[in-house]
């Protein structure tokens, strides 16, 4: 099985938690996007759910799958929110936005009474770090949070290379809020919580790719069969 089918396996999995009436969170990305399209057919087939996306190239793909949308400020709150990954480590702290679309993604999860993380299972790692972390800046003083973001590092006892997000374009990468994202290559975080705060206290940062207690639980669709991790503590817990 490739990746790709892996990755449809995991978001078959979560579907199977979707109920009539719930307010979904919808993810962005390779894995999120056959979520959207699975969900699609269930609707096709008389489902009755709503969704916010987290990106407008997830609303472009739930509009055309059928799936009704709404936003934060029409509802109050979210029941489930599906979402991809692009690290997950063993208490459910994820690296997330190697697609652009962090920030919309935190807002959502935070939003959500659950959030099912769905990936195939290189995802899964002992320590986060191997991806680069994506921090999304204000453009405005980018010379100043670029200092700022490397003194977080260096007290939280990471350090690595920083780099402006290029488009496919070689054009700077815009997000859909209008900011930047600076990818950072660390190696290894040993003190995720502690990085996160650190680089949530710099005011030119506006969000980073750092979930940390927002997972409920994680799907993973490897070589031998899924399985499904659910956190120990709580949401919104850090410690
Ligand atoms: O965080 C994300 C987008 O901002 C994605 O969920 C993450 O990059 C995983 O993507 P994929 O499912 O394509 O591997």
């Amino acid at each position: 099985m490739n990746m790709d089918q892996l990755k449809r396996q995991a978001a078959a999995r979560a579907l199977e938690e979707v109920r009539d009436g719930m307010q979904l969170g919808l993810g962005t990305g390779s894995t999120a996007k056959h979520f959207v399209e699975l969900l699609g057919e269930r609707v096709a087939a008389g489902l009755e759910v709503i969704g916010v996306p987290t990106s407008e190239a997830t609303r472009a793909d739930a509009e055309r799958c059928g799936v009704k949308l709404t936003t934060l400020d029409e509802i109050d709150h979210l029941d489930l929110t599906i979402d991809g990954a692009d690290e997950i480590d063993a208490e459910l702290n994820l690296i997330k936005g190697g697609g652009g679309a962090l920030l919309r993604e935190k807002i959502v999860a935070a939003a959500s009474d659950r959030m099912i993380v769905i990936a195939d299972d290189s995802k899964w790692v002992p320590t986060l770090g191997k991806f680069p972390l994506p921090v999304e800046v204000i453009p405005f003083g980018l010379g100043a949070t670029r200092r700022a973001i490397e003194k977080a590092f260096a007290e939280c006892g990471v350090s690595g290379q920083m780099a402006v997000r290029k488009a496919k374009d070689g054009h700077v990468f815009v997000t859909d809020g209008g900011h930047w994202i600076v990818d950072a290559q660390l190696g290894r975080i040993a003190d995720p919580p502690g990085l996160a705060k650190a680089l949530s206290a710099i005011p030119g940062v506006v969000e980073h790719g750092l979930f940390i207690g927002l997972a409920s639980s994680a799907v993973l669709a490897g070589g031998d069969g899924i399985r499904v991790i659910e956190r120990r503590k709580p949401k919104g817990d850090q410690e």
